[in-house]
């Protein structure tokens, strides 16, 4: 069984985690990127520069409300030392990390502050109201789409909230298998807890080991076992928030989805992105814990065949017997899998041309199982819908190194981005009849933007309806890297909305998808925010430039 309570350092500034896990591409890595897609390192390594030189705006915040601030959690918790001001200048998207590794703080938050109660998030909101000061609610400052860049607005400073004091579970209910958690707890730190009861949440993000219960919580997060435990969301039974107006509880009384009593308010604050108030507590359900984890691995035809197979995962086997990780890789993602695999992954590739197959699509499964009997049967109703499909098994080894890997993934971005590579993530989902139409128009408006790149992309979290789509981008850099990235991110999000696809399926909206929530939730969606927002945020302190529309956004 994976380890899931092993828990990292936070994020070093530049980059993800603990620096030292950084590898290099294993061998022939590089000549692959140049075959593939034209992608090559640049002539100098281009590492951050040093911390002392990230260059910082002044502080802003004045004497009188750095004071109430500190009247509230303590002088030690409010700071504005230079390190903590850059560790909370960005998230972790491909410009928020360029912009520092480059030495541009600019956007640096005025003070972070540090929290210990829920009461004193609720004071701290008063504070600020008072003073005119914006407020940032920080998780695990993992957001890839601008959730915490410390825009000020029209106020006169912005700190941001770090919530990660916040980090215990409070309460596990074993009998109804729900906990209470506060909102700073890190995905191991929670788990950990969960486990002493043979219990889990079963929520495993790529960002699990960083992200925290509250920023799953108001992203609308999705794991890589979704098809077995669902979206976080829906394992939300009740949730605390602090606001200006006051602090609010939604749900609880009863399991979320056995009440009539009303709208689902609770949905309100599912996504709301730190625009509402700031999430200090959730009571979420949890599963039993699995005792047994089984890999496979399996080869199709084609993409397109493999389209067809996952819906019937999702449509004929359904929820409880389609395996708990489903993953399908298309055409090109699947030749850089099976390079990493080594000489399993080469092995497989052969086996497939042997079969006349020019563009196989791979397919990754991981079952988790109370015993034997049920998983045979599952393993059973798997094959026999695969084989309809013309799927050819391979070796489970290659599954076993794509699980064993799965939080490995965001460190080698930052051995690419110390080379100069331009690597980037974006993400959509639609209807079944409509998933090929979105991945071919996404996949080539991205190919136009970009000139040589290499675009791979994965199905990883489907239901009866449809399933996502998850794109990497990466190509060589160029001299203005963030005009690099604003030309894909434009070109991508564009081809998403033409082409019938939601502009996020589980990043979110943050700064970097603002543009395009009109197109998505119409004017009345914005109406309803907006008034929503004015009722619980009159003054807009919280999280000023993200999720709604600004004038001057073009879609
Ligand atoms: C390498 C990598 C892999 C990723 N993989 C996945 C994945 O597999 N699935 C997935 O869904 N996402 C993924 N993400 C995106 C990101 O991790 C998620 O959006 C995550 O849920 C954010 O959690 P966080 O605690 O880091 O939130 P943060 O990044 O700190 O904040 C995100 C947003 O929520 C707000 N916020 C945070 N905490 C609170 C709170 N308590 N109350 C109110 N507002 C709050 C912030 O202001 C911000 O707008 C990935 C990101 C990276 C960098």
């Amino acid at each position: 069984m994976a380890d899931l309570t092993d828990l990292p350092r936070r994020s070093v500034w530049h980059g993800w985690g603990d620096p030292a896990h950084v590898k290099p591409l294993p061998t022939g890595g590089w000549p692959l990127l140049k075959f593939l897609g034209g992608v090559e390192p640049a002539a100098r390594e281009t590492p951050p520069v040093a911390l002392e030189d990230v260059r910082l705006p002044a502080v802003r915040l004045t004497d009188s409300a750095r004071a109430a601030l500190a009247a509230v959690v303590g002088d030690e918790h409010v700071s504005t030392e230079h390190l903590d001001r850059v560790e909370h200048a960005g998230g972790k998207s491909y410009p928020d990390l360029h912009r520092l590794r480059t030495g541009d703080g600019s956007r640096a938050p005025d003070a972070v502050v540090f929290p210990g109660t829920s009461r004193e998030v609720s004071e701290l909101l008063a504070a600020c109201v008072e003073h005119e000061v914006a407020v940032v609610p920080f998780g695990g400052g993992t957001s890839v789409v601008g959730g915490v860049d410390p825009v000020r607005g029209r106020f006169a400073a912005v700190i941001s909230l770090d919530l990660r004091r916040l980090n215990a579970v409070t309460r596990v209910d074993p009998v109804s298998q729900t906990a209470v958690v506060q909102a700073g707890a890190r995905g191991p730190e929670a788990e950990a807890v969960f486990q002493r009861y043979d219990l889990t949440l079963g929520h495993f993000p790529q960002s699990y080991q960083q992200a925290t219960i509250g920023g799953y919580l108001v992203t609308r997060s999705a794991g890589q076992a979704s098809s077995g435990y669902g979206r976080f969301e829906e394992n939300v039974v009740s949730v605390t928030m602090a606001t200006p107006t006051g602090d609010v509880v939604l749900g609880g009384r009863t399991p979320a989805n056995q009440t009539a009593a009303g709208p689902k308010l609770l949905d309100v604050v599912i996504g709301s992105e730190g625009l509402l108030g700031v999430v200090t507590e959730a009571t979420v359900q949890l599963a039993r814990r699995p005792v047994i984890e089984h890999q496979e691995t399996w080869a199709l035809r084609d993409t397109e065949t493999g389209f067809a197979a996952f819906r019937g995962l999702a449509q004929e086997l359904g929820h409880g017997i389609m395996p708990d990780v489903s993953r399908l890789s298309d055409h090109n993602e699947t030749t850089t899998v099976m390079a990493q695999a080594g000489i399993p992954g080469m092995a497989g590739m052969g086996l497939m041309r042997a079969r006349g197959w020019r563009d196989p699509a791979l397919a990754v499964f991981q079952f988790e199982a109370e015993d034997k009997a049920t998983l045979k049967f599952r393993r059973k109703r798997l094959a026999a819908l695969l084989k309809r499909h013309g799927a050819v098994r391979m070796t489970d080894s290659i599954a076993e190194h794509w699980m064993g890997g799965r939080f490995r993934g965001p460190y080698q971005r930052d051995h690419l981005m110390d080379r100069g590579v331009f690597v980037e993530t974006v993400e959509t989902a639609t209807t079944w009849d409509n998933l090929q139409h979105l991945h071919d128009r996404v996949q080539a408006a991205i190919a136009e933007s970009m000139g040589r790149v290499w675009v791979q992309c994965h199905i990883s979290h489907l239901g009866d309806g449809g399933a996502s789509l998850y794109y990497t981008v990466l190509a060589s850099g160029e001299s203005d890297p963030i005009a690099q990235w604003e030309r894909v991110k434009t070109a991508a999000g564009t081809a998403m909305i033409e082409a019938g696809g939601t502009i996020t399926h589980h990043h979110a909206v943050g700064t970097d998808h603002r543009r395009w929530i009109g197109t998505e939730i119409g004017d009345g969606g914005i109406r309803i925010l907006r008034a929503i927002k004015a009722e619980l945020d009159p003054t807009g302190i919280l999280n000023p430039g993200k999720l709604l529309p600004e004038e001057g956004d073009r879609g």
